[in-house]
């Protein structure tokens, strides 16, 4: 679990960009992965949650999948059994005036990416210029969760997926742990999905993951960060997501003006 890998990788203790930027850097390279927790003030992942629960009881969040992670037309609906809803999902682009603290963690994350980007080799050969817009997901804790799957197996472009979780008391009678499998079975990880927590990985082959079925309202936020060259590749081979938001790619050069200025 991800206190054995605290174990394995002591948090920094520093919390400056640059601390983290090595951490994370040293930690991808080694293990493909990274946890760091309390990555923001209490107060401040608090103001964080308090907005995506706002988002989710404004109805903004798309309708839950359908268990199996496929979408169903209505037609096809109507004469299945009723399938219970999975995840639900809104998207952000990081500039938005009523989400103030989601926006600071979306910049935070932005800055963290391009300090391990200045380091030498610090994203293993990848040059990132752009992420995606930040997924906001809920599962409703009906017991669903999301099938093993890679985000990126036919390089559509991105090439790390971080992830912020929010869930405040989280214990182990309420699942939801993210589990991401290895080579060797025995040594899987599983990663409890805390409030506050930060995680990035590889977004390719080397990290299959799935989220195990949760019995709690289970919140996270996504960030994916593109390597230029496999998405210029991507975009020639016309390889586009079938979720349109994940085609919608962000600069992070106007991020660095702004945290030079
Ligand atoms: C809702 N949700 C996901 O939760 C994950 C995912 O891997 N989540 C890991 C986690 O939340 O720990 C996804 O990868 C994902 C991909 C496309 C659309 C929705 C998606
Ligand atoms: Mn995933």
């Amino acid at each position: 679990s991800a206190t054995k890998l605290r174990e394995h990788f002591p948090q920094p203790l520093k919390k400056d960009l640059k601390s983290r930027a090595e951490f994370i850097s040293r930690s991808l390279k080694e293990i493909h992965l990274c946890v760091i927790d309390e990555l923001f003030e209490h107060d401040i992942a608090l103001k964080i949650l308090a907005e995506v629960k706002e988002l989710h009881s404004s109805g903004i969040f798309q309708d839950g999948l359908l268990s199996g992670g496929k979408t169903a037309s209505e037609d096809e609906e109507k004469f299945t059994e009723k399938k219970i809803r999975g995840d639900k999902i809104t998207w952000l682009e990081g500039n938005e005036i009523h989400v103030p603290s989601i926006v600071k963690l979306i910049e935070l994350v932005d800055s963290l990416v391009i300090s391990c980007g200045e380091l030498p080799d610090g994203l293993n050969g990848y040059f990132v210029e752009g992420r995606s817009k930040a997924m906001v997901a809920c599962y409703p804790g009906n017991g669903t969760g999301y099938k093993r799957h890679v985000d990126n197996p036919d390089g559509d472009g991105r090439c790390l997926t971080v992830i912020y979780y929010l869930n405040q008391g989280w214990g182990e009678d309420v699942g939801g742990k993210l589990k991401i499998y290895r080579p060797d079975d025995s040594n899987n990880i599983h990663v409890e999905p805390v409030l506050n927590r930060l995680l990035l990985f590889w977004s390719d082959g080397r990290n299959p993951h799935e989220v195990l079925p949760a019995y709690f309202t289970r919140y996270a936020i996504t960030i994916w960060y593109f390597d230029a060259e496999q998405r210029r590749r991507a975009k020639q081979l016309h390889k586009f997501e079938t979720m349109r938001d994940l085609d919608v790619e962000f600069a992070l050069s106007d991020v660095e003006a702004k945290r030079k200025e």
